[in-house]
């Protein structure tokens, strides 16, 4: 393998990503604190189970949940040492400062290898243009159940809106992102165009836009200066050109923006295959507005229709529900776990707490819906 065919694609907090630079591949490489750089704090063979339980939860659980039209789980790969160790030299100067506390995993010589999501494989001779992509990181679309937290403000705003103002004080971000995930969430098309809008306004980490497998719209963490949204729309408006908001056969930016948002909003309601017909709403619940969302209260009154039961977001929120604690209703279910292996710690095979990640693990999971009758079993099934 040669490193000069791979690229610098992109990376999180636990993984960097480099892209083939001719097939729709990516490799998704572990990262390790950079003080352990001298010291790989795990085996070859523990960072393959690792990548291991990653494909197993996302072929057995995440696509049972999500959809298998939507979930996309690869393969661990094994790689010469010598490649990886090149690969890291190369693309180490286009990794952003802030990302550099922690170092590519150069030692396992695993990673987990996928489709290139953001220049897929087009079964035509010659595409019209650039594939386009749009990467969104929602985030929580729902309020914790108000059996588990302290403070009631958790019931009123939600933790990312909450998390801007920290953000914005400790200098991550310099701009309050007035996007809320309960907007997109909401399944109303005029609250989730609103909470778009804000996305592409300030995407921070939430949002990023691809032609051609280049990233051509993101922020830059801790940057005084907003991403280029002229440019942006510039490079969007030529697939735009068919619609009817056009002045003497030109888009306006304004136009161009709102049509944009229109795909997205339908793309997001669109259905993920399996069943349709019913709505996930969660207004009854009293979870379903942030009190910091600007959009206006009143006009949520006027119609929220909740999400088609088969559209991506629908799963994705049903998904995220599994998990209503909150981190004050976990944690204490962590501990029972940590109590119990401390005292039995052969029990950690049996309950599964690292992995396989197989059908009897689903079944877990989905079981999580049943009450707290204060078993370890509960308690590993919520906190795995
Ligand atoms: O806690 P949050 O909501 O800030 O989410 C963390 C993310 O921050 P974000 O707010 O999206 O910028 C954070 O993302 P970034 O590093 O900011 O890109 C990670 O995804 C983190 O997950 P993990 O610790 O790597 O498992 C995320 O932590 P978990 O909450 O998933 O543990
Ligand atoms: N299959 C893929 N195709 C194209 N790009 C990808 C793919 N997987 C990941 N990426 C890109 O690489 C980036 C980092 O990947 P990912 O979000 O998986 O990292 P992570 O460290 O697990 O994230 P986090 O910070 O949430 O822990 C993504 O934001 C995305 O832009």
């Amino acid at each position: 393998m040669d490193e000069n065919d791979w690229k610098y694609h992109g990376e999180g907090n636990k993984s960097l990503v480099v892209s083939h630079v001719q097939h729709c591949r990516v490799l998704r490489l572990l990262k390790y604190p950079a003080e352990d750089s001298e010291n790989p704090p795990q085996t070859a063979e523990q960072a393959f189970r690792q990548i291991q339980n990653i494909v197993d939860f996302s072929s057995n659980v995440m696509s049972s949940l999500l959809g298998d039209k939507v979930v996309h789980s690869g393969e661990v790969v094994r790689l010469p040492l010598e490649f990886v160790r090149q690969l890291s030299i190369k693309i180490q100067h286009q990794r952003p400062a802030w990302r550099c506390d922690k170092v590519m995993d150069i030692y396992s010589g695993c990673a987990l290898c996928l489709p290139n999501l953001t220049s897929p494989t087009l079964h035509q001779p010659t595409p019209p243009a650039p594939p386009l992509c749009i990467e969104i990181k929602p985030k929580c679309g729902f309020l914790p159940s108000p059996k588990h937290v302290s403070k009631d403000i958790k019931t009123r705003v939600c933790r990312y809106c909450m998390h801007q103002h920290y953000k914005v004080a400790n200098g991550k971000w310099k701009r309050r992102s007035l996007y809320c995930p309960l907007d997109l969430f909401s399944g109303n098309r005029q609250r989730m165009h609103f909470a778009i809008r804000h996305l592409i306004e300030e995407p921070q980490n939430n949002l990023k836009v691809f032609k051609g497998g280049q990233c051509i719209y993101s922020s830059k963490e801790g940057s005084n200066e907003s991403p280029d949204m002229n440019s942006l729309l510039h490079h969007l408006r030529p697939y735009f050109l068919q619609g009817n908001n056009r002045i003497n056969g030109h888009m306006t930016t304004k136009a161009v923006l709102n049509d944009v948002i229109q795909v997205l909003v339908n793309a997001l309601l669109s259905a993920a295959g399996g069943d349709g017909g019913q709505v996930t709403d969660r207004a009854g619940e009293g979870r379903s507005f942030c009190e910091a969302s600007l959009f206006n209260n009143e006009r949520i009154r006027h119609g929220s229709q909740g999400l088609p039961a088969s559209s991506v977001l629908s799963r994705i929120l049903q998904t995220q529900m599994l998990d209503t604690l909150d981190i004050e209703g976990l944690y204490p279910l962590y501990r029972r776990v940590e109590q119990h292996l401390q005292d039995f710690p052969e029990e950690r095979t049996r309950l599964q707490i690292d992995g396989p990640y197989d059908q009897n693990f689903l079944e877990k999971v989905q079981k999580c819906w049943m009450e707290d009758d204060g078993s370890v079993e509960y308690a590993a099934a919520k906190v795995t």
